[in-house]
């Protein structure tokens, strides 16, 4: 893709330069009278080429404004009515995004840190900010998502990852400063890896010429969620409104248990001690509730008028723990679009 830009703009800039070259040349040779008429066709074509790069890029995704620009009323709505039972995430991500994009020279890139139970969103909110900042959303040149376990399966090549992964980052940020990149399972990542992309997080104005402080940076994990869990439980177990729970009530437990635990990928790494998460982002175990208005959701998605019998069937079919109160989806909202497909 990079290539495919940088070559259109080439070849518009060597056409440019030749045609004018010879515009003045001819103009030099030959009688004044033409001299007006060469200097009007070069200025002629100098507006067809100004037109057709415009034309390309309204064609072509290109890391301009028009494909790029953050939708913040689009982002708010969108957390308000399609994300259920995570307003803790709601709230900090809406503000966190919002503050970095609306910041014209941040310090460094905004890096973002999402944990918790399984099918409870994460993947789903990472799309959610995508769409409001890049007009192909997910589909974008300029988001990148890796997944540890399907593009860094084997401890024995860390080293050769470390070197593709740093090629690859400095490459697209060259490209296009804004981009996305998404790191999914950042627990079952090696700490070797994570050290890797520490320099691109951190607050250099640039390395090697390029900045990186444009770009976003989003750690996709279940670490901490068993801790979640819990604190949600005893909210639930107190009787207190799940909506009580705040950032503070998790947060500190969350970044400590993620990175003290030696089975997490972030064990050890430098991420913690340089501070360069800027948000530890707690994602609640969702409710029968919450699966319920996934499901309605997901026959909104399918253009199937909602029906409220069958989502709370689909919702009594999935699995809840603990074992005794039965509290909190096993899946969170994972695989409830095959359990729907018994009911249509
Ligand atoms: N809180 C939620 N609100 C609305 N839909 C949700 C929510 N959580 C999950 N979903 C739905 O379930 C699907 C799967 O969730 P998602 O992939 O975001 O989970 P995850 O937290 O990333 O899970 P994992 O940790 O296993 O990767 C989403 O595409 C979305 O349709």
């Amino acid at each position: 893709k990079a290539t495919r830009e940088t070559t259109m703009k080439l070849q518009g800039r060597v056409f440019f330069v030749v045609w004018t070259s010879w515009s003045v040349m001819m103009a030099a040779a030959i009688e004044p009278i033409t001299t007006s008429i060469a200097v009007g066709m070069a200025a002629a074509l100098t507006g067809f080429l100004a037109t057709y790069q415009n034309v390309l890029y309204y064609f072509h995704e290109c890391c301009r404004e028009e494909w790029i620009s953050f939708n913040r009323s689009g982002l708010e709505a969108d957390l308000e009515k399609k994300l259920f039972g995570q307003h803790v995430a709601s709230k900090v991500i809406l503000k966190a995004v919002t503050g970095f994009m609306n910041n014209k020279n941040p310090k460094k890139p905004l890096v973002l840190s999402l944990h918790g139970w399984t099918g409870t969103g994460k993947n789903f909110v990472t799309q959610l900010i995508a769409e409001n900042v890049y007009k192909k959303g997910m589909a974008s040149g300029y988001v990148h998502q890796f997944v540890s376990t399907a593009h860094f399966p084997h401890p024995s090549h860390v080293d050769q990852y470390k070197v593709q992964l740093q090629q690859w980052i400095r490459g697209n940020v060259t490209n296009c400063a804004r981009s996305l990149f998404i790191f999914d399972e950042m627990d079952k990542m090696h700490p070797g890896l994570i050290d890797s992309i520490k320099p691109f997080l951190d607050y250099y104005e640039n390395l090697d010429g390029v900045s990186y402080r444009q770009s976003i940076f989003i750690f996709l994990s279940n670490a901490g969620g068993e801790n979640i869990t819990r604190i949600v439980l005893d909210f639930w177990k107190d009787g207190k409104e799940r909506e009580d729970i705040q950032l503070k009530d998790l947060e500190t437990q969350v970044s400590l248990d993620v990175f003290n635990n030696k089975k997490s990928g972030f064990w050890h790494t430098s991420l913690i001690d340089k501070n360069l998460v800027d948000f530890f982002i707690p994602f609640l175990p969702l409710e029968y509730k919450h699966v319920r208005m996934c499901v309605l959701a997901e026959m909104r998605a399918r253009g199937i008028e909602p029906d409220e019998e069958a989502a709370s069937s689909v919702a009594s079919e999935m699995n809840y723990f603990p074992k005794d109160e039965k509290v909190f989806s096993v899946k969170g909202c994972k695989t409830i679009g095959g359990k729907l497909d018994f009911y249509i």
